[in-house]
């Protein structure tokens, strides 16, 4: 698609579970532009150090890694795929192993300009490439691309978001399923809050609370924002 004012470019932030990976892809399908999940660069690099025997704690030897990461990220909203060093990870980044460990890569203060300057770099290619770019995360609204032309905040209640990644996960949102996604969802957002504001919109930012939306509410509610700020009609 093609815009007279520039490229579209999406940037949506948000916490574990609000909706953000979903949500985004059926948005960067919808408009026809391509899609960047940063948070799988950080997943991409903590299967890295694991695979190579980084010890996660060391952070010169971590971001050593993250200087060098040898990722093939897809584009298309509708078949994403990682590869790292050849080995297809596409999977084995969504792990519990790769989750439970992920924060430590992501908290590491090295590691996170080299990975935002080549999300920067990711999304003006894929901008040129398809005339506009969803790219989601925790600091894309207020670090990597505060200049996008749409800058959305997604969320959700706490027990929303646990439920959804329970049921992602386990295949089930009962207590057990619960009690099982709470590390990986409270304990990582956490966490991964020292680095990144992603609860509370920045100014500028639209907040869009998915609580008590479906799926496709959630995708409509988006679009709704990206047509009044960027003026986009849908076909
Ligand atoms: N509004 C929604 N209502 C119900 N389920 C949703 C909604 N948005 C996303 N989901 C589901 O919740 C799970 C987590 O969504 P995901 O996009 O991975 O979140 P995030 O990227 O923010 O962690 C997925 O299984 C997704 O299909
Ligand atoms: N722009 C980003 C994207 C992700 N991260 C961190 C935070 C998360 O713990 C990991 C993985 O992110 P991801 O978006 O895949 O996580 P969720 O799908 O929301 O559970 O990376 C980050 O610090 N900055």
């Amino acid at each position: 698609m093609t815009r007279e004012t520039g490229p579209l470019t999406i940037a949506i932030d948000g916490p574990s579970g609000s909706g953000k990976s979903s949500v985004s892809k059926a948005v960067a399908a919808e408009l026809g532009v391509g899609y960047l999940d940063t948070g799988a660069m950080y997943r991409a690099l903590t299967w890295w150090c694991l695979d190579q025997g980084v010890d996660l704690t060391d952070e010169g030897a971590v971001v050593a890694a993250a200087e060098v990461l040898p990722l093939e990220l897809s584009t298309d909203p509708q078949d994403q795929r990682v590869v790292v060093g050849g080995t297809d990870v596409t999977a084995e980044i969504r792990t519990t192993a790769i989750s439970s460990e992920v924060s430590k890569v992501a908290t590491n203060t090295g590691v996170r300009p080299i990975l935002q300057q080549a999300q920067r770099d990711r999304m003006a290619a894929i901008a040129r490439e398809t005339g506009g770019v969803v790219a989601e995360g925790r600091d894309i609204t207020t670090v990597v691309a505060p200049d996008a032309l749409v800058r959305l905040l997604l969320t959700a209640s706490e027990e929303a978001r646990l439920r959804r990644r329970s049921a992602e996960v386990h295949g089930s949102a009962d207590e057990e399923a619960i009690a099982a996604t709470r590390d990986q969802v409270l304990r990582r957002d956490r966490d991964d809050s020292a680095v990144s504001q992603f609860t509370v919109a920045a100014d500028g930012v639209v907040t869009v609370d998915t609580s008590d939306l479906d799926f496709d509410e959630s995708v409509e509610a988006v679009l709704a924002v990206v047509a009044s700020l960027a003026g986009h009609a849908r076909d």
